[in-house]
């Protein structure tokens, strides 16, 4: 009998140890269940699996495994997401663990303050950089001041096609669509054209689009443990060699700006910001004493504050809080970790002052603000290369530019050039634009990292996390789009001929997210639209595209590697005038040299 007691005891704890294994195990396992992954190798992790073009990459194995994967590059966690459903999990449900982006290596080269913008935590910096930018850089009031600018950069860029045109000669449409937008974005921020001649012009679209090919690529320092401090593959070189361009294209701009402020006949001359900055630089009563180095940061990051600016810094009582004060409204508060983190800046207050001590007793050097302009990145590549891939596009579907241009000519005319004004009526052109941004999306990977564990869909992400959005793949999921890879821009038209709904896309539809979604969302976005569309429709209005003076579907459509979804290889055609004698031409083109 006690034998039998024994063995059921025995028993009975072997059960019950194995039930509560079991229970930790499983507990274990759904706390920690990642989601799906292909197998990894030691080291590297997937990165072999992740070829030039990621975005494609990511696709494949998306297919294999799912549209929430979970990668390691090299020793960095990664989820990339590729359908609508879970990318508003992500980007909505999820938002505020997903507001960071990940850090990039080269970016310490090519470190400036609207690099840390469009790459900043989530946090007051930030919020300040996105404030100024939706309401004064980027927004509705700014872009209607600036609309001559765009206007006339355009007919510069339209002359010179003409000028090819009528010598029979082949233009480089990518090139010159990446001088124009240098030029449109260089004029808006500092009143100046940055590619005044072809060679200046070339340099600088070089730079941009390295800039944006070094951000694209996988480096092996910021993926492998091992190489964190080698320079493999030079990218970090490449990166201080791009600084350097860009620092001497605005160190030209500042002198030529300096002599006009010394010439009294030409004082006045730059009522740009960069012109009331360097007055502030020479006066010496001012609260702020400002280096060269700050005002080269300064011009790029506050770029089109026409009425100039003024900040006063003051320091908080018991609180090392500041205040910038930015004249027309801004109140902003920084932390000094914040400023200090954001742009290097270093901020002592002199020994005996009392809580309310003024800004001209602080001393504040910012030492290693530098400059370069995200923003010829951001705004410049993504918009020059929307314009190229609609254009290929639609020299491949002469039906679809046939009836592009029927639409320009019967709401325009044959008498005008076509005006970012008339876009609200042209919305066969308008679906032409988001259909090319559906397969083209210019930033095809929306890159996020969590900034806490969370849970999505039973899946544990920690902290940490890389998370890619894949646009690319998103804008051709079968599950909602008809005919996905068919260029066909009549779906997103009624019957009618009016747009449909669903056209929005500024973050609202998760199906169709080519400028991401939520609080991160491209602030650039309207500028974008107005400025892609209006460029390509007079293009079409001007001129028939041939290659090698034939028609039909001639153009390879294959992706280049980058951030930006470059095309691999450059649209060369010759244009070949459409409005003969062009009496557009004559009468808006005449006045420019
Ligand atoms: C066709 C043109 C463009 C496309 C497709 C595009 C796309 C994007 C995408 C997908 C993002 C990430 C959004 C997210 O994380 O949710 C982004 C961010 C950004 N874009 Fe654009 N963009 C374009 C044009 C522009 C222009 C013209 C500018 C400025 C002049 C600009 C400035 C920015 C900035 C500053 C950010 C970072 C915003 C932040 O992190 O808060 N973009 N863009």
């Amino acid at each position: 009998m006690e034998d039998l007691q024994s063995f059921l005891i025995v028993c009975l704890s072997c059960l019950v140890s194995t039930i509560l294994v079991r229970a930790i195990l499983t507990k274990t396992r759904t706390t920690a269940r990642l989601p799906p992954s292909p197998p990894a190798l030691p080291i590297i992790g997937h990165l072999h699996l992740v070829d030039r073009l990621p975005h494609q990459a990511f696709h494949k194995i998306s297919n294999r495994y799912g549209p929430l994967i979970h990668l390691f590059l090299g020793s960095v966690p990664c989820v990339v997401v590729s359908s609508p459903e879970m990318a508003k999990e992500f980007l909505k449900t999820q938002e505020t663990s997903f507001l960071n982006r990940p850090n990039r290596s080269v970016l310490n080269y090519l470190s400036y303050p609207w690099s840390d913008f469009v790459f900043a935590e989530f946090g007051p910096y930030w919020k300040f950089m996105k404030k100024l930018s939706m309401s004064r850089l980027l927004g509705g009031q700014t872009l209607d001041q600036l609309l001559p600018i765009r206007s006339d950069e355009l007919r510069r860029l339209l002359k010179l096609i003409l000028e090819r045109a009528n010598e029979k000669e082949a233009v480089e449409v990518g090139g010159e669509l990446t001088k124009l937008t240098n030029n449109v974005f260089s004029r808006m921020i500092m009143s100046k054209r940055c590619a005044e001649n072809d060679e200046e012009g070339d340099e600088i679209r070089k730079a941009v689009n390295e800039t944006a090919e070094l951000l694209g690529k996988f480096n092996f320092s910021d993926y492998i443990w091992l190489c964190r401090k080698l320079d493999l593959q030079g990218y970090w070189k490449k990166s201080k060699e791009i600084h350097e361009k860009f620092d001497k294209m605005m160190e030209k701009i500042i002198e030529e700006h300096q002599e006009a402020i010394t010439k009294v006949e030409e004082k006045g001359k730059y009522k740009d910001v960069l012109g009331i900055l360097l007055e502030i630089l020479e006066d010496e009563s001012s609260e702020v004493r400002l280096t060269r180095e700050n005002i080269k940061a300064f011009v790029l990051v506050f770029g089109t504050d026409q009425d100039g600016f003024v900040f006063s810094v003051a320091r908080r009582s018991n609180s090392d809080i500041l205040k910038m004060d930015i004249r027309n409204g801004a109140m902003v508060v920084f932390t000094k970790e914040t400023l200090s983190r954001a742009g290097g800046v270093r901020i002592t207050v002199p020994a005996g002052l009392g809580p309310n001590v003024c800004a001209r007793d602080l001393r504040i050097r910012m030492p290693d603000w530098k400059t370069r302009s995200e923003v010829f990145v951001a705004g410049t590549d993504t918009s020059a290369i929307t314009i190229e891939w609609a254009l290929a596009e639609l020299m491949n579907h002469p039906n679809i530019m046939a009836k592009a241009r029927e639409e320009i000519d019967s709401v325009v005319g044959k008498t005008r050039l076509v005006e970012e004004s008339d876009i609200v009526n042209l919305p066969y052109i308008q679906a032409i634009v988001t259909e090319t941004l559906r397969l083209h999306p210019a930033a095809p990977l929306l890159p996020r990292e969590s900034s806490e564990k969370c849970t999505i869909n039973g899946y544990e992400i920690p902290a940490k996390t890389q998370l890619y959005v894949n646009l690319w793949a998103i804008g051709r999921d079968p599950k909602h789009w008809e005919d996905p890879l068919e260029f066909n821009p009549e779906r997103f038209l009624s019957e009618e001929g009016t747009l449909k709904n669903q056209l929005d896309v500024r973050g609202q539809n998760f199906h169709l997210l080519p400028f991401g979604s939520g609080r991160r969302v491209c602030p650039g976005a309207s500028l974008a639209l107005r400025f892609v569309t209006t460029s390509l429709a007079a293009m079409i209005q001007c001129f028939e595209w041939k290659v090698d003076g034939k028609d039909g579907p001639v153009i390879d459509m294959q992706e280049g590697p980058g951030l930006t979804l470059p095309r691999a290889h450059p649209l060369i055609c010759v244009p070949i005038s459409r409005l003969s004698p062009l009496p557009i031409f004559y009468s808006a083109l005449d006045h420019l040299t």
